[in-house]
């Protein structure tokens, strides 16, 4: 072999690297984050939907990595394309639209034999003028961004909803004690703090429920809301797996749910200085650094895919 290798050597590098050992591994690809918004105007009171959707797929693509052979690539555009073609029959819900371009997709390509489809939804509502509910125009509401994947890998379809920047507050009824202490444990025990985290969740359906995507979001986010309400917090954690426990008791077509909470710490003025008292009344919110809470709730003897979690990238 020569030493310097011209550029249609560096393409056929599966030569190269088939004898000196070295091997593609995991690969997918695709488009992402299409910005695809669906205005249906069937009447004049006009609805709408926003998402922003990401198609990557798997399946057998040595041939563009190895030899420059792209007979398998389906070309991002194309596959953004696709998204835009069948927005035109409205979106249903986030899920519902994953898992047909995932249908789509393993469904017409032979060597395409799964992918990861990942959505975004931005809730919009309708601008109250005049008293009145406006047809057509709209102000971005939402608390949160709904999030829904699509895992597909063959038949399977592992489906996973979710939400996250869902900012949330309490100004008592939350503590952090009983901790162990050594030489460089400063913070002080509290039975009384502030208790602030934007909770970043995904739950994954068991696999074949029938499940009204929509209804059961608009359920979990109550259900997680009211939880974090409900009792005196001991620490974060304590809440989080109050809140993932509420979840899966109010909805058995939840397999499990995971959580990705920043505790948002809001630490106590020292007013002193001033000749003030400071009764929990005055904080410093501090936006780094933040303690990191993650954990996952389950069903006892319901195995969690762990190759499914760690393809979305983040703890959920
Ligand atoms: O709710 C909490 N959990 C912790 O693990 C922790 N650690 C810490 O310093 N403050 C808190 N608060």
């Amino acid at each position: 072999m020569t030493d310097i290798l011209t550029r249609n050597d560096a393409v056929n590098l599966e030569h190269v690297a088939g004898s000196s050992g070295i091997v593609l591994g995991a690969n997918q690809y695709g488009k992402a984050e299409v910005r695809v918004v669906k205005v249906t105007r069937d009447t004049n009171r006009h609805e709408i939907e926003d998402l922003n959707v990401t198609s990557q797929l798997r399946g057998d693509f040595a041939g563009a990595h190895l030899d420059g052979d792209n007979a398998h690539v389906v070309a991002t555009d194309t596959q953004k394309n696709t998204i835009f073609a069948f927005a035109r029959d409205g979106v249903g819900s986030p899920e519902q639209f994953l898992l047909r371009l995932a249908d789509h997709f393993t469904g017409s390509f032979d060597w395409v034999t799964g992918g990861r489809w990942l959505a975004e939804s931005y809730a919009w509502e309708r601008i109250v003028a005049h008293g009145e509910q406006h047809d057509h125009a709209f102000v971005r509401s939402g608390q949160e961004v709904r999030t829904a994947a699509v895992i597909a890998d063959g038949d399977e379809r592992h489906v996973i909803a979710g939400l996250k920047d869902l900012t949330v507050l309490k100004t008592t009824r939350s503590g952090f004690e009983g901790y162990p202490r050594d030489r460089y444990t400063t913070l002080p025990e509290t039975a009384d703090r502030i208790l602030a985290t934007s909770v970043s969740t995904r739950w994954r359906y068991v696999p074949g429920a029938e499940v009204g995507y929509n209804a059961v979001y608009d359920s979990v986010k109550a259900i997680l809301l009211e939880a974090f309400t409900e009792n005196y917090s001991a620490a974060l954690q304590t809440t989080l797996f109050e809140m993932g426990q509420a979840a899966l008791v109010a909805h058995p077509e939840l397999a499990e749910i995971r959580f990705s909470m920043p505790n948002k710490h809001h630490f106590v003025v020292d007013l002193e200085p001033f000749g003030l008292d400071n009764p929990n009344e005055v904080f410093y919110a501090s936006d780094r650094s933040y303690g990191l809470i993650e954990a996952s709730v389950e069903r006892e003897g319901v195995t969690s895919p762990a190759e499914v979690w760690a393809s979305l990238g983040a703890f959920c």
